[in-house]
């Protein structure tokens, strides 16, 4: 046990600042966000539309898009800086599990050709190793007729299966960082369940590590033990996942929950809209839109201040917030 509190996050982002150009500016995407992500552990990462999460995902994956710089932090991964070696370091040891099954896999060629070819590029062994393993991979994310299931092309899998298939190809690899894009959110209810219940077996039972992000704080409770939730480019709270959605303590975190379908008496949802990248408000960024607000929210960006030993949460008047 303490080993494992001592011991360096798997994953770790430090201050890290993303920017793109833009015609109308520098859109400033991601700004002084820290996070980790614990060896067996997991985070999710929380926010509406536009907060940054898919920016996040593509620095952690070492896939910014042309145009983005980082002129501060770093994404250090297994002690190594992905964005300094362009992902090199990461490669097959970061498993990605995307958000549209129907857009993931290329439809004229068969799933598991596409799969093993990934594998051939990152993972030891022959082929019929991969053949091997995939076929194992695909009864344990519970496909039907895990071998015949090689054969055939993406059309004739269900979306649930299609999912599951990129599931086994997130794990082909042997990562030891699993990163999921909100990847159930095209699928209904039931199936989504189900996908979620595979995804944490197996995280579980490989001693994997998960960062996934999410817009829905239902979906994150039943897999992350931890959460940051991130608002216009920065982290706004963070601390173990039961701690904050029973008690967030961020005002952006406290409306964003309460307007969740699962707790909301309507769904009217936040007031006001996150601020585009190139235009933020000064000081903390929730300012505009937030029922607390004081004199020095718009002047100074509010610090990440501790909140007992697990959790940060960048508001000076939590303590206001959570009794209001
Ligand atoms: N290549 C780009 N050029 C300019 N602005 C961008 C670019 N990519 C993202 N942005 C802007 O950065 C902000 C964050 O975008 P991002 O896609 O990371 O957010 P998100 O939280 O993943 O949103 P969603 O849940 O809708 O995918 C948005 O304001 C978006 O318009």
């Amino acid at each position: 046990m303490m080993g494992a509190t001592l011991a360096r996050p798997l994953l770790s982002v430090e201050n890290l600042a993303v920017h793109i150009r833009t015609d109308a500016g520098p859109a400033r995407i991601l700004d002084d966000v820290t996070l980790a992500v614990p060896k067996g552990g997991s985070l999710g990462v929380v926010g509406e539309s536009g907060c940054g999460k898919s920016t996040l995902l593509r620095a952690i994956l070492g896939i910014l898009p042309g145009g983005a710089t980082v002129p501060k932090g770093a994404v250090l991964f297994e002690g190594r800086d992905i964005l300094a070696d362009r992902g090199a370091s990461a490669r097959g040891r970061i498993g990605f599990i995307p958000q549209d099954p129907y857009l993931s896999l290329n439809p004229v060629f068969r799933a598991g050709d596409q799969i093993l070819e990934v594998m051939r590029r990152h993972a030891p062994g022959s082929r019929r190793d991969h053949k091997e393993k995939l076929v194992e991979l695909f009864r344990a994310v519970q496909l039907p007729d895990p071998g015949g299931a090689l054969a055939k092309y993406p059309h004739q899998f269900s979306g649930g299966q299609r999912q599951r298939l990129l599931i086994a190809a997130a794990l082909s690899c042997e990562p030891s960082l699993v990163v999921a894009d909100e990847p159930t959110t095209a699928l209904d209810v039931t199936t989504q369940r189900e996908i979620l219940a595979v995804l944490r077996q197996l995280i579980a039972e490989r001693g994997l590590s998960l960062l996934f992000v999410t817009h829905d704080f239902g979906v994150l409770a039943t897999v992350c033990d931890q959460v940051a939730v991130l608002y216009s480019g920065r982290v706004a709270e963070t601390g173990p996942t039961r701690a904050v959605l029973d008690a967030p303590l961020h005002p952006y975190a406290r409306m964003l929950l309460a307007c969740h379908p699962d707790r909301a008496t309507d769904l009217l949802g936040i007031p006001g809209t996150v601020p585009a990248a190139t235009a933020q408000p000064p000081g903390c960024r929730f300012h505009p839109r937030c029922p607390q607000i004081h004199s020095g929210c718009p002047i100074e960006v509010p610090p990440m201040l501790p909140v007992g030993e697990a959790r940060a949460v960048a508001c000076p008047w939590h303590g206001e917030a959570a009794r209001g």
